[in-house]
């Protein structure tokens, strides 16, 4: 299979337990939860997405035509050192195209595999970190993982059920809109009354990072 991507480039994990981690990210074009066209923004089930996925234009990305030459540009990018190599999948939905083929040429290429998905599909059984940000208005089927990344505030969200859901971590980070200064003050007070949360930022936002 090939694969589409935005973009792929060097940076810290800026999101999450992992945040401050090396890692290189591929970001996959396309979401089956928003075209990526503004004029669709209204309409769409996700509505408050910070990222541009659409086409194969950014830095790093392309059309790869398997998935050798997709694991060959992210051992590149990483660089020479051996120890530790570490991949993000995001997007756009990465699950849209994450297959067999992509995640055991990363396991060779010496990876460990993280996602960033909307948990509307399975996430592959072979990923090493599984992230799950659950969109209000969606049917989230992967209800387990390493951490469940809860953008706050989000209409129509009950909390309650989410921890029910199978994960070793449960994060809130603020949404990032015009009411970001609010958006963080409803996300401490959503962790000051449920212990079992914790707040994460989006560090690469204040440090100037992708
Ligand atoms: C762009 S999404 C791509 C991965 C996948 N489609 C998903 O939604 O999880 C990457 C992460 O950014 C989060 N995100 C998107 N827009 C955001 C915003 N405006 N404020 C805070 N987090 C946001 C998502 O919830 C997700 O955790
Ligand atoms: N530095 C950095 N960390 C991130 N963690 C999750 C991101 C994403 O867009 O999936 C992201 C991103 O876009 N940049
Ligand atoms: S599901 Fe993820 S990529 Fe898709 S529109 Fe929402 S935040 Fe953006
Ligand atoms: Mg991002």
């Amino acid at each position: 299979m090939s694969y589409a991507v935005k973009e792929l480039f060097l940076t810290l994990q800026g999101e999450g337990v992992r945040s401050g981690r090396r890692a290189v990210f591929v970001r996959f074009a396309g979401c089956n939860l928003w075209s990526g066209r503004e004029q669709d923004r209204a309409s769409a089930v996700c509505r408050f997405c910070d990222t541009d996925f659409v086409g194969t234009d950014g830095d790093g990305g392309g059309k790869f035509p398997d998935a050798a030459a997709l694991a060959a540009a992210v051992s590149d990018c990483w660089g020479a050192e051996a120890a530790e190599r570490y991949v993000v999948l995001t997007g756009g939905e990465p699950m849209l195209q994450v297959d067999d083929a992509l995640v055991d040429a990363l396991h060779d290429a010496g990876f460990e595999i993280a996602i960033e998905s909307n948990g509307t599909l399975a996430a592959h059984p072979g990923i090493d970190w599984v992230c799950i940000s659950p969109k209000a208005g969606s049917e989230v089927v992967q209800r387990s993982g390493d951490e469940l990344k809860l953008v706050w505030p989000q209409a129509g969200t009950d909390v309650d059920a989410l921890e029910e859901w199978e994960f070793a971590n449960f994060l809130v980070q603020p949404m990032d809109s015009e009411a970001g200064e609010e958006n963080t003050r409803t996300a401490i007070a959503l962790v000051l009354e449920r212990p079992r949360w914790r707040l994460t930022l989006q560090s690469h936002k204040m440090l100037g990072l992708r």
